[in-house]
């Protein structure tokens, strides 16, 4: 009598497992009577049917599953063997609630995976996956420690089973750091940690590679032990095929179905075979019967191999399903084939009876954070941060070095530009040439004495940009400007210093030519705007002085040849405004938020690539508990931040601080949260680093540009205007400027908006991430 039927109608446990206690053998022959049921199904400790499973898209899909049946019963071990990428690890983690088949049933441990109540994700299973899966700068105790308090177990019991285990598999000293064991090692720390709380239902994907045969088959001999009384019941992958000898089933998987499901005895029975290898030799032989032979290899050897006539009688082949198949089994026996899909005729699909309906709460529906969850995640992800010193100063060094870098380049006023005078007013080739100190003014005559008044300026131009460069004619000037890089070429016409006072006493009948020559010619260097700005401000303001200078030496009134204007102190600001105070705010900001971004994206899909993220869900955390949890030691470190940032711009560099601290403080901490949620969605969103860092990178620039940090948004396009005005850092830019420069407080609409809006992104993130962590499951 077959093991199983492939159909799960009728099981037999005869040949399942000789171990089994004799009592416990005898209960189960009880099962083989037993009609397919959903009371049958839930019987079992995995029992999967008509499971279908694709990858990609419904036009161009790659299907995994195709109409699966699979029955682990309890207690039992179950091989689960085939082709490397024929879809093991994805059934498992369909088993282990991680992945949503795309039709089928799967029962574990009596409900389905992933349903309120099930505990399956949860501590009934332990699950120790492919990727070794561990915190690296963990002890091994700690581990340990960290997974048994997941499954909710007291200190005591964990220290208990992990000595044990620590002992049995001869792990070296409990608090070395797993990033600094071997491989092996880690292996079968990995392997402890899943077994660390008992669990009901052991899920294995390949514990033993790696592992030296003598470990490997203490590993089986355990394994074979935690099963006898029933409770325990172990799943189990390998590329090892001799090594499920000891298992109870085993399952051969290809085309997405089970060739065989049977005991290890059985199939050596049924294919006359002298080993396990033997009989998958001949199930690859017997699968590439009738086909087109594509090498004299693979000829040769199924023409050698000699197949027992009722060999696998199970499966029939039909011609349609022709598929490429192409793997390997073990590390022995290869195929590489055109193959024809064997097909179960058992598995058409089953009418089921109705389930048992049941209503759950809400409060059980949402699987709101539990403590006991919390309590672990919080103190791994404290504990990993603190562990490494470098990367913790990094992140709280790094944004008040940015700081230090904003302050001192940006904002400065730019000094030492290079000029280039020609000066035909005066017969000296005297770059400051001498002039009258004195009054200009005759008392007498009140006439204007202007000579040398191009020698005037210069010396008033030379206190303000003290490059000055002296040159003959204005061909000379401009074919040296490249080599002095020159920002300006000025000529002071021949009797510029004549001209200017026949403008200033004769203007009525003054010539043109007069009034053309009392104009110093400039050419200047366009390219940069803030410096040609700056620049022609000194130029104008030297002029100014001349004036204020001349008065002064003839007893008049200072402010008589200056602008007729009185600017008095201003309503808010500085009386010299400058750059570094308008952009802090929005620079402050742009780098807790973004720092904030790359930090959390980051820690969660180095989490995910490295397999710790699937185990801890495995294990029963939520995505919302993982998210959470690292919230708040973040939020530590954020503070730590924002703390630095404010010290190296109010303290060191006394920037403009005139609102309410209290408020600066939180507005930017706001922000980080929002950096922080946003990296949440970029981590749940991209599926690798490198889109993650495109998402991220992407966002910067155009965040940067159009939140009004660097350029006045009242300049921007309409349209960009209105976007700018939603965007997350703008008002919040806005809010801090407000008060900072301003001293106002948060009963300002422009302050209280930067709330608003930040709080508002935070929550559209959290949603978001938290819809896609549910909906982007498998
Ligand atoms: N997230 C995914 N998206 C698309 N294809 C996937 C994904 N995960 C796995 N696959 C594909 O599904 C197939 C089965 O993968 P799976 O990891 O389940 O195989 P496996 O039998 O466990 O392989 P191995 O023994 O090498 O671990 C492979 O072809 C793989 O490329």
């Amino acid at each position: 009598m077959p093991a199983y039927d492939n159909h799960g109608a009728t099981i037999s446990m005869e040949d399942v497992r000789p171990a089994i206690p004799v009592g416990l053998a005898a209960k189960r022959r009880e099962f083989q009577t037993q009609v397919s049921s959903v009371t049958f199904r839930r019987e079992q400790a995995v029992c999967v049917r008509n499971a279908f499973k694709r990858y990609g898209t419904k036009s161009n899909p790659n299907v995994i599953l195709d109409g699966l049946n699979m029955t682990v019963p309890k207690g039992a071990i179950y091989g689960l063997l085939g082709a490397s990428g024929c879809g093991k690890t994805t059934l498992l983690s369909c088993i282990v609630g991680r992945r949503r088949l795309n039709s089928g049933d799967i029962w574990v441990l009596g409900g389905r995976p992933g349903s309120p109540g099930s505990g399956v994700p949860g501590p009934r299973i332990g699950y120790m996956p492919q990727e070794i899966a561990l915190f690296g700068e963990f002890s091994i105790r700690e581990t340990f420690l960290y997974f048994g308090m997941i499954a909710g177990m007291p200190t005591e019991e964990i220290v208990k089973n992990a000595k044990f285990l620590e002992t049995f598999l001869e792990l070296p000293d409990p608090q070395r750091y797993v990033k600094f064991l071997s491989g092996g090692q880690q292996r079968r720390v990995s392997f402890a940690a899943a077994l660390i709380h008992k669990p009901e239902l052991l899920i294995l994907d390949e514990p033993t590679v790696g592992v030296d045969p003598v470990l490997r088959q203490n590993i089986w001999d355990y394994l074979v032990e935690i099963t006898k009384g029933g409770r325990t019941t172990v799943i189990i992958t390998t590329h090892y095929i001799d090594e499920t000898k000891q298992a109870n089933v085993i399952g051969l998987m290809r085309g997405g179905r089970f060739l065989a499901e049977q005991s290890p005895t059985e199939l050596i029975r049924r294919y006359q075979a002298e080993t396990l290898e033997d009989v998958f030799l001949k199930l690859a032989v017997i699968q590439n019967r009738g086909k087109r032979r594509r090498s004299s290899i693979l000829a040769d050897i199924v023409d050698k191999v000699e197949i027992p006539a009722t060999a696998n009688p199970a499966p029939a082949i039909e011609e349609s399903e022709v598929g490429e198949i192409s793997g390997e089994f073990g590390d022995n026996v290869s195929m590489s084939s055109k193959g024809r899909v064997v097909v179960t005729p058992d598995c058409a699909p089953v009418e089921m009876p109705p389930e048992e309906i049941r209503h759950y709460s809400l409060y059980e529906k949402i699987k709101p954070m539990k403590w006991i969850h919390m309590k672990p995640l919080i103190w791994r992800n404290g504990l990993q941060l603190l562990r490494n010193y470098g990367l913790l100063a990094f992140i709280i060094g790094l944004p008040m070095l940015q700081m230090i870098l904003f302050c001192v380049a940006i904002g400065r006023y730019p000094s030492d530009l290079p000029i280039a005078v020609v000066n035909n007013d005066v017969n000296s080739t005297e770059l400051l040439c001498d002039f009258n100190q004195g009054c200009a003014q005759n008392p007498d005559t009140w006439e204007w004495d202007m000579s040398n008044f191009s020698c005037r300026y210069l010396h008033y131009l030379h206190q303000r940009q003290s490059n000055l460069y002296y040159y003959r004619t204005t061909e000379e000037a401009l074919a040296n400007a490249k080599d002095i890089k020159a920002w300006v070429v000025m000529t002071f016409p021949t009797n510029f210093s004549e001209s200017i006072r026949q403008r200033m006493v004769d203007s009525r009948d003054i010539l043109n030519s007069t009034v053309d020559s009392s104009a110093i010619h400039m050419h200047m260097d366009n390219v940069n705007k803030q410096v040609k700005w700056m620049l022609k401000k000194d130029l104008a303001e030297a002029f100014l002085d001349v004036l204020t200078n001349m008065s002064v030496a003839c007893d008049l009134p200072e402010r008589v040849f200056t602008l007729p204007a009185n600017i008095h102190d201003p309503i808010y600001g500085l009386k010299m405004p400058n750059m570094t105070d308008f952009a802090a705010p929005g620079v402050i900001l742009t780098v807790i938020y973004f720092l904030a971004v790359a930090l959390t994206s980051g820690a969660l899909l180095s989490e995910r690539n490295e397999g710790t993220l699937e185990r801890s869900l495995v294990s029963g955390i939520t995505g919302v508990e993982i998210l959470f949890a690292l919230l708040v030691v973040e939020l530590v470190v954020m503070l730590l931040q924002t703390i630095g940032v404010m010290i190296i711009a109010f303290v060191v560099f006394d920037l403009s601080q005139n609102g309410p601290i209290g408020w600066v403080v939180f507005l930017t901490f706001l922000a980080g949260i929002c950096g922080m949620t946003f990296g949440f969605v970029v981590a749940t969103l991209c599926d690798t680093d490198k889109t993650a860092t495109y998402m991220a990178l992407g966002s910067f620039l155009p965040m940067t540009l159009l939140s009004g940090v660097i350029w006045p948004i009242e300049g921007m396009h309409d349209i960009l205007k209105a976007i700018s005005i939603v965007l997350p850092l703008t008002k919040s830019t806005e809010g801090l400027r407000s008060m900072l420069q301003k001293g106002w407080s948060i009963d300002r609409p422009s302050v209280y908006w930067g709330f608003v809006i930040t709080t508002a992104w935070i929550f559209l993130h959290l949603t978001a991430s938290i819809c896609l962590l549910k909906f982007k499951k498998g």
